[in-house]
């Protein structure tokens, strides 16, 4: 298990068509896994590049990212997606559900082909029940609410056991109430499972009840400081 992310002078800029666009500008932090930390800032301002430098879907420009002082994008690719099946879990604001997939099956659907030390099916089971799912397993996500989707996302996100949950925006197409609730859900789990999760997130108020809050402007952090719950 991780305990530490570190991120060091990271720099992401993006070329084409003769433009470039200064994504992360030299961004230092480093995360403990006990921590629930929410990442805010205006739309551009680097939040998505960050979260995915984080977690290890793209490379950056310059700098480097420590995971317990290991320097993770150095490896090949097959170590780098080993690394990202065992540690991380993503969860995102479109809920990129397959949609001829049942809920039970969409949150197989990480373990496919991927060895691992409990039953594929029971495990499955087990987190669409810490999610409040146990009557939806067999649902398609066309029958389900927005907020049972983004449950059965959390679930898939969750189904290996990560260290890490990375959550780009998860309310952002939930009204305040559900979005509330599917928030609780993510604090529960660090609490309970001891995950470190990085949310992002455009809503002040729930930035607000996270332990740690980091503000982006312009790909550098403006502010890092504790929250109402730390
Ligand atoms: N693949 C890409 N190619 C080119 N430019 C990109 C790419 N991804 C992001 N950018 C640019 O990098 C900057 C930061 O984008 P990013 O998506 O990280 O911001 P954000 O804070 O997550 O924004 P939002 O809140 O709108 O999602 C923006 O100027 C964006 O246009």
């Amino acid at each position: 298990m991780m305990e530490k992310i570190e991120c060091k002078n990271l720099h992401k800029e993006f070329k084409g068509d003769g433009t470039s666009t200064v994504a992360l500008n030299n961004i230092n932090l480093s995360f403990q896994k006990g921590e629930f930390t929410a990442i805010i800032g205006p739309s551009g301002s680097g939040k998505s590049t960050l979260l995915s430098l984080i977690g290890t879907l793209d490379k950056p420009s310059n700098g480097t990212l420590t995971y317990d002082r290991e320097e993770i994008l150095k490896k090949g690719k097959n170590k780098i997606a080993d690394f990202r099946f065992k540690e991380i879990g993503f969860i995102f604001q479109q809920f990129h559900l397959l949609p001829t997939l049942t809920a039970l099956e969409n949150v197989l659907t990480p373990l496919f082909a991927r060895k691992v030390p409990y039953t594929k099916i029971e495990r499955a089971k087990e987190v669409l029940k810490q999610v409040g799912l146990t009557d939806k397993l067999d649902s398609l996500p066309s029958q389900l609410s927005g907020g049972q989707q983004q449950r059965v996302a959390i679930a898939r996100a969750i189904v290996h056991k990560p260290s890490w949950l990375l959550a780009d925006e998860p309310t952002g197409n939930l009204d305040t109430e559900t979005g509330e609730r599917i928030y609780e859900l993510l604090k529960e789990l660090n609490e309970l499972e001891g995950c470190g999760v990085l949310f992002v997130t455009h809503d002040p108020v729930l930035a607000a009840k996270a332990s740690r809050i980091i503000t982006m402007k312009d790909g550098v952090v403006l502010s890092d400081k504790e929250g109402v719950s730390s």
